[in-house]
């Protein structure tokens, strides 16, 4: 049985006099790997920080593993803190840091005080993102494009979070490096089995990793659904979204999960 991971109901946001979200609702369930889309500045990336309760927004409700984002209560915050992991396109990295310690950190900071333990998970991570323990001494001015994108994803998943949240995953990637860093997210989505929502204006990222697609347009989720389906809706926005192929997903339906 399927169950509601994020659930956003009559959201309102606004920053000062300007209304970004009017009655927005928006219910991602476990499993499904949701790119969210919409013009720029329509507002993906204030509400992907709305969820993750980074910025309160002016009016609704949020809730995240059917527990409500603001509880009032530090320890059930925390705790559901760590049932999600990030990876937003800046500051994704401590710089001072090597990636080792930066992988370490998230570790430490919920708790953890076994140093072994702290390698062994470290160094588990890095494989799981196709990296051996010796980048684990770099630094992350010393890393490629690529690999820094695979240290924050290692990071991101480094307290096995049930949630993926993803803003702009592939942006500065090359076309090669960007197609690799997908497929690494669907093997690793496939056996680990975590939720993803996703921003990115990269189709083949979109079609890529998507099971859904969500439409952010007149401040509002106005289709949410398979890629497929989305295509499917009528809106201005869908229309140049997705060009021609509108009609037929053809070659670009997502990849099997
Ligand atoms: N801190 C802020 N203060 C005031 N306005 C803001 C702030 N952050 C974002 N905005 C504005 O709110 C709107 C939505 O921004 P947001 O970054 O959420 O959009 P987006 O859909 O992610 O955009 P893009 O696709 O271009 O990254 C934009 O008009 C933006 O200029």
């Amino acid at each position: 049985m399927s169950r509601p991971v994020i659930e956003v109901h009559g959201l309102w946001s606004r920053y000062g006099d300007t209304v970004i979200h009017r009655e927005l609702d928006l219910v991602v369930e476990q499993g499904q790997m949701v790119g969210l889309v919409g013009g720029s500045g329509s507002g993906k990336t204030t509400l992907l920080r709305e969820v993750v309760g980074l910025l309160r927004p002016w009016k609704g409700r949020v809730h995240l593993f059917d527990c409500p984002l603001y509880s009032g209560d530090p320890g059930v915050d925390r705790a559901l803190r760590q049932r999600f992991g990030m990876l937003f396109q800046q500051g994704a990295l401590y710089s001072a840091l090597s990636v080792f310690d930066n992988l370490a950190f998230p570790l430490r900071e919920f708790g953890l005080e076994d140093e072994s333990l702290i390698r062994d998970l470290v160094h588990l991570k890095l494989a799981m993102v196709e990296l051996d323990p010796r980048h684990g001494l770099l630094k992350p001015a010393e890393l490629s494009g690529g690999m820094v994108k695979r240290v924050a994803l290692a990071r991101a998943l480094a307290l096995e979070p049930e949630l993926l949240i993803l803003d702009e995953p592939t942006a500065g990637l090359d076309p090669d490096r960007s197609e690799g860093f997908v497929r690494l997210i669907r093997e690793l989505q496939a056996e680990l089995g975590f939720t993803v929502i996703m921003v990115t204006h990269d189709l083949a990222t979109l079609t890529g990793l998507s099971t859904h697609i969500a439409v952010l347009a007149d401040q509002r989720i106005v289709a949410f659904g398979t890629p497929e389906e989305v295509r499917r809706v009528e809106h201005p926005f869908i229309s140049s979204f997705f060009g021609g192929a509108a009609a037929a997903p053809g070659p670009a339906a997502p990849a099997p999960l």
